[in-house]
């Protein structure tokens, strides 16, 4: 029998594996966020692969890649209590045989905004591994947080636009009790450093109670100048692609300097009136 198919929907139903293979990709250091990605892949995947890889491509010269928490044991120790299947923890040779790629992801106009501006390279540097790791893989579903809006619209968009075949799904973000987006870099800070970090989540949550682009920007910028121990990156509004905001779902986002930490976090909100 020889099936001759014209679309793409034809396509899918022909390649079509009998399991489903999802992977959540981490750089470890696991915390409650990273668990709720793996709680989401166990609950859609016959198979759950965790990748651990602190990927030296996506940091800058000044960024903090030699310093970054590397917790194996406690992160093995996570993914068997979410049934994970397989953790995959390779070496950088392994990933790099045969030393940096000469061949990269160019991450397009999306990365060049926001943390493509503040962190030049960062995002062809991600994209890079994160299509290594999607052809080692070779999964169905790839997971990834909200947390990392930018990144998550970027791998969307390669996804898209070079044909993976892969389903990305987003996990919004998972928060201390507090408000604080967990994130690994949060073990960077001190007590007093913590409680100052706090102004980003309470910026952004003030800032998306308001209808109208300028009201929202005015309410979180004020929250954040009131708070001494946080520098401001960046403080912006776009639309939920990340474009020009209009009326409709928004998006607000945050970078600032916490002491020598950098964080960042984002939320959503709705627009009557655009700016
Ligand atoms: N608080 C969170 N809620 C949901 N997903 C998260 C959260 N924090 C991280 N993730 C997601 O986990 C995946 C792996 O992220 P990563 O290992 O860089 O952790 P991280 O906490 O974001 O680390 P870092 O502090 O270095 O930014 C990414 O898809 C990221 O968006
Ligand atoms: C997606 C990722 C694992 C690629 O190194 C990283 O950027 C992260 O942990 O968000
Ligand atoms: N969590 C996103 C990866 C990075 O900051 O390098």
């Amino acid at each position: 029998m020889t099936y001759v198919i014209h679309t793409r929907d034809e396509l899918a139903g022909v390649t079509k594996r009998a399991v489903t293979r999802a992977v959540v990709m981490t750089m470890g250091a696991l915390h409650e966020g990273h668990r709720q990605l793996m709680r989401e892949a166990r609950r859609r995947g016959d198979e759950v692969i965790v990748t651990i890889f602190v990927n030296p491509l996506q940091f800058g010269p000044n960024e903090d890649f030699d310093k970054y928490p590397r917790t194996l044991e406690a992160d093995i120790e996570a993914c068997r209590a979410e049934g994970v299947d397989v953790v995959f923890a390779p070496a950088r040779d392994e990933v790099y045989p045969g030393g940096p790629p000469s061949i990269t992801m160019n991450a397009g106009p999306l990365g060049e905004i926001l943390e493509g501006a503040s962190r030049p390279g960062h995002f062809a540097g991600m994209l890079t591994v994160v299509h290594k790791l999607l052809m080692l893989t070779r999964p169905d579903l790839a997971f990834f947080g909200e947390k990392d809006f930018q990144q998550l619209a970027l791998i969307r968009r390669m996804a898209v636009d070079l044909e993976l075949g892969v389903e990305i799904v987003g996990v919004p973000t998972v928060r201390e009790p507090d408000g604080l987006a967990m994130s690994s870099r949060n073990r960077y800070l001190s007590p007093d450093e913590r409680q100052a970090a706090l102004a980003l989540s309470r910026a952004l949550r003030e800032g998306a109670t308001h209808t109208e682009a300028e009201a929202a920007l005015t309410a979180a910028r004020k929250i954040l100048a009131d708070e001494p121990g946080v520098r401001v990156d960046y403080l912006a509004l776009t639309g939920a692609d990340l474009g020009a905001p209009a009326a409709g779902p928004a998006r607000l986002l945050v970078a600032a300097r916490v002491g020598a930490t950098r964080l960042i976090d984002n939320v959503p909100l709705t627009l009557e009136k655009a700016a």
